[in-house]
């Protein structure tokens, strides 16, 4: 555990701060006075909104990067930053991590602001939308011209964007796709400090799974204490990479270990099993279904009784169970970035990736 801490002491706040992303991959801008803005409230980031409650020391992370999500570079920055604070602050016990269903971005100054399936216009402060007109886009599949209409606004407004009922869809299989091998190592060492960091956190964590969490998503879940996923039909959580055509890395698999057993992560594994809640629940990949409005509920609820016991022999206990799992990875990190680095970036995969990524396209139209 103090290893894992000492690890992450390299990526210094100031540092990263000034990384932090101004430009998603869906275009959407977070311009700089929108995160001066933030700063002023410094638990809220572009991609992730931290509310710590001073009373109970449990702070509750709000991921909020539309549309689903998914582990990119600039996220998983954002969310060490976060982990890494909230860790370094003695009044934080307890870390709850969950989905927001609403994002809101804040704009200033000229901005144009498009209607699509996923953007809405949710409020405008006046004054406002100055100038209407048209605009021509060309759609994601680079076929289709689509007119959309626009308001091109002076000052400030407010835009609303909803995220999918989706907790995470996992790593952000852009930065996987045709990227240079120098963009794809970077990448895969911020996942490898997500888990690190998550993983071996002195924090009690509880992930309030109010979503779909495939892949990375379930990564992510996995690497808190205690998983409690809303009962909801649509929603499935699971490892499936190799339905990507890809291969979970040794550490999400002990991971898995951990959580379900042998047997249960070798079937889970090997087929790329996507559960339903309740099949989740059967083999112990989550510890507790509850009706979504009461995932965040349960899950505070849930943490009292996780802080009453003292942080120490909690602390080591929980450094006793994973410790070995941790060392692993650190031990092998840099052979981990190449593995991933070599297997990823060969033309094989890469078509395996871009047919997966046309049959989300696809399954949406
Ligand atoms: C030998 C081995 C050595 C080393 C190891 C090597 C390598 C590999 C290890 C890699 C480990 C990988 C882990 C991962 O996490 S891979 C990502 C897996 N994720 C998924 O499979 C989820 C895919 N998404 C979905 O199933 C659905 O999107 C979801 C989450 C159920 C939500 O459904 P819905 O609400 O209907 O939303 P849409 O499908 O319409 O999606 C909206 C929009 O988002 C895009 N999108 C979805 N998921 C991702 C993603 N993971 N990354 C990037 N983009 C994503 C989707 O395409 C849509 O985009 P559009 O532009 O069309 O709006």
């Amino acid at each position: 555990m103090a290893n894992v801490l000492r690890n992450s002491a390299k990526f210094g706040f100031s540092g990263v701060l000034s990384q932090l992303s101004i430009h998603s991959r869906h275009g959407r801008e977070c311009v700089s006075p929108c995160f001066s803005l933030q700063q002023r409230n410094n638990s809220t980031s572009p991609k992730i909104k931290v509310d710590l409650d001073n009373s109970t020391g449990v702070a509750v992370l709000r991921m909020q990067s539309p549309p689903v999500n998914s582990l990119s570079l600039d996220f998983l920055t954002e969310f060490c930053i976060n982990l890494e604070k909230l860790e370094m602050d003695k009044s934080c016990r307890g870390l709850i991590i969950t989905s927001v269903s609403t994002h809101t971005h804040t704009h200033t100054d000229t901005d144009t602001v498009t209607q699509s399936h996923k953007t809405m216009i949710h409020t405008i402060t006046p004054p406002v939308c100055v100038v209407s007109q048209t605009l021509s886009k060309v759609s994601s599949t680079g076929l289709d011209i689509i007119t959309l209409p626009v308001c091109v606004c002076v000052c400030v407004c407010l835009v609303s964007q909803t995220l999918s009922k989706v907790f995470s869809a996992g790593l952000d299989i852009m930065e996987m796709y045709g990227k240079s091998p120098e963009r794809c190592g970077e990448f895969w060492k911020a996942v490898q400090e997500m888990w690190l960091k998550l993983y071996g956190s002195n924090m009690a964590t509880i992930a309030a799974i109010n979503g779909s969490s495939p892949a990375g998503g379930c990564l992510m879940s996995i690497g808190c204490d205690y998983r409690i996923m809303a009962d909801n039909p649509r929603y499935s959580i699971g490892l499936n990479e190799t339905q990507l055509g890809i291969v979970a890395p040794f550490w999400f698999k002990d991971t898995l270990v951990n959580t379900v057993g042998n047997r249960a992560a070798e079937l889970s594994l090997e087929l790329g099993l996507l559960y339903s809640a309740p099949d989740a629940l059967k083999i112990g990949l989550v510890d507790q279904l509850v009706p979504e409005d009461q995932v965040l509920s349960t899950a505070q609820d849930t943490m009292s009784k996780w802080l009453a016991v003292p942080d120490h022999a909690r602390q080591i206990t929980k450094s006793m169970m994973r410790k070995q799992t941790i060392d692993k990875l650190l031990s092998n990190r840099e052979a981990d970035i190449t593995n991933f680095v070599s297997f990823i970036t060969k033309d094989s995969i890469q078509r395996s990736l871009r047919m997966y990524l046309e049959m989300l396209k696809s399954r949406k139209a």
